[in-house]
């Protein structure tokens, strides 16, 4: 048996057998390069990152107001002090007020010494050099102790982490200029049938646009990934193991879409047996039954289903998590919500189904979800209407308006 095949595959496997085979199989790149941080969003960490200062470095005010000592005042009265300064952000104070005295101050700067509170300019009367407090006045408030967010070489963020926006705010605060990431994936992608037409051209009889590299260039659109559009192949075993065998040399990761399920001019399974290793094809699922996986000499490949929602759902159910593996990214968990469905959903047990379904939350706070349209898999305008899978467990005979269903919202980031 070769590294990355199972036993023969006698039935479709489900969903999370597929999953668990594409990562067991696939082994995470090692490469990884250094990036200034404002290209990191979307890289996966490939060390650590620790704090090298206190933040804030200094303790500082939380308000626009005034700072002082509280000591000898009572807040239960009005009082007076005398202002001897300011303490700008950025610009801070220099010195000690005394007993007596405060110091002028804005969000963001340095608590002067000796300074214990800082009280909100809206509670006070500002005199010429005097500034008037009213009672009830509370002490040692509004003050951002030093280190407050995070301390010096504590460890900020772990690697695998995928970078999200506010992971680079963080950095940013922290004076980390540049991150140690996981190199680019290198992933081509291809199309194939003898029926696509490019954009742009005039559609002959039994001619349709090829919109499924359109569709994968923006599932693809990831700061991890380095993509390139392989084109169109004909349907023609030969032209596709030429395309599989070069491309193969060049990237990580290869997709194709369509030929994989069981047509005459249905070349992918047969030609990955030819000129790599196959570790699966066919699903108990709906749409995406006939999607191959597998490798060609070091490059991993996918055979999506031709048909347009096939291409979306196998995309995110196993590639997407697939290419994360490969990249050695944490595996992201699935957003799932339980949610009243407002249509009644027509299936049939056997395969597990991902409709496409229109989620909205009430006033109430319940979710509703309604099927997007007719749930055929060539129907992408029905795709683009909805933003989540309503997911239909194996044995599910149907659904009825009012019950409740599992829906996973198309776009999350946990
Ligand atoms: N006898 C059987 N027929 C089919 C089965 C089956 O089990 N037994 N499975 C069906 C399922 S499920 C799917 S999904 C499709 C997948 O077939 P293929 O992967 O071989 O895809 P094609 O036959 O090449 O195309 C299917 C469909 O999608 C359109 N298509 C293909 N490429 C593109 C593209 N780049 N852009 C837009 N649309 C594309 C193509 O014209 C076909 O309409 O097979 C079922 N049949
Ligand atoms: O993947 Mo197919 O589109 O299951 O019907």
């Amino acid at each position: 048996m070769n590294d990355i095949c199972f036993p023969p595959q006698n039935t479709l496997l489900t969903a999370e057998q597929a999953l668990s085979r594409i990562r067991q199989t696939i082994q995470p790149i090692s490469g990884s390069e250094t990036v200034a941080l404002s290209l990191a969003l979307g890289r996966t960490l490939a060390e650590d990152v620790f704090a090298a200062i206190d933040m804030p470095p200094q303790r500082n005010a939380a308000m626009d107001g005034y700072a002082f000592a509280a000591a000898g005042l009572s807040g239960n009265a009005d009082f007076s002090l005398r202002m001897v300064g300011t303490s700008w952000a950025g610009k801070p104070f220099v010195g000690t007020p005394d007993q007596g005295e405060c110091v002028r101050i804005f969000t963001g700067a340095v608590v002067p010494d000796g300074a214990d509170s800082v009280v909100a300019q809206e509670q006070t009367h500002a005199g010429a050099d005097c500034v008037r407090f009213s009672a009830p006045c509370l002490f040692h408030k509004n003050i951002r102790p030093a280190g407050s967010d995070f301390k010096a070489e504590e460890k900020l963020l772990h690697a695998p982490r995928k970078l999200n926006p506010r992971d680079i705010g963080l950095l940013a605060a922290a004076g980390v200029a540049a991150v140690k990431v996981k190199r680019r994936l290198r992933i081509g992608f291809f199309s194939t049938g003898d029926e696509l037409a490019p954009l742009g051209s005039e559609l002959d009889i039994g001619q349709i646009y090829d919109s499924n590299r359109y569709l994968l260039a923006a599932l693809l659109a990831d700061p991890s990934f380095e993509i390139n559009d392989l084109g169109v192949v004909k349907d023609d075993p030969q032209a596709l193991e030429a395309m599989l065998v070069s491309a193969a040399a060049h990237h990580d990761a290869l997709l194709s879409t369509g030929g994989a399920s069981v047509g005459e001019a249905d070349y992918i399974k047969q030609v990955l047996e030819k000129c790599g290793q196959i570790n699966f094809w066919k699903l108990a699922i709906k749409p995406g039954k006939p999607l191959a996986f597998g490798k060609i000499g070091g490059c991993w490949f996918f055979g999506l289903p031709g048909n347009p929602v096939a291409v979306l759902v196998t995309y995110h159910k196993f590639v997407k998590p697939g290419l994360d593996h490969l990249l050695g990214a944490l595996p992201r968990p699935t957003l799932e919500l339980r949610a009243r469905s407002e249509s009644e959903l027509r299936k049939v047990p056997g395969r597990c189904e991902y409709q496409r379904g229109i989620l909205k939350q009430g006033e109430n706070g319940e979710f509703t979800v309604t099927a997007a349209g007719p749930q055929d898999s060539h129907q992408l305008k029905v795709a683009s209407m909805a933003n989540c899978f309503i997911v239909l467990d194996t044995d599910c005979a149907g659904v009825s308006r009012g019950d409740w269903v599992l829906v996973e919202p198309f776009s999350i980031d946990l």
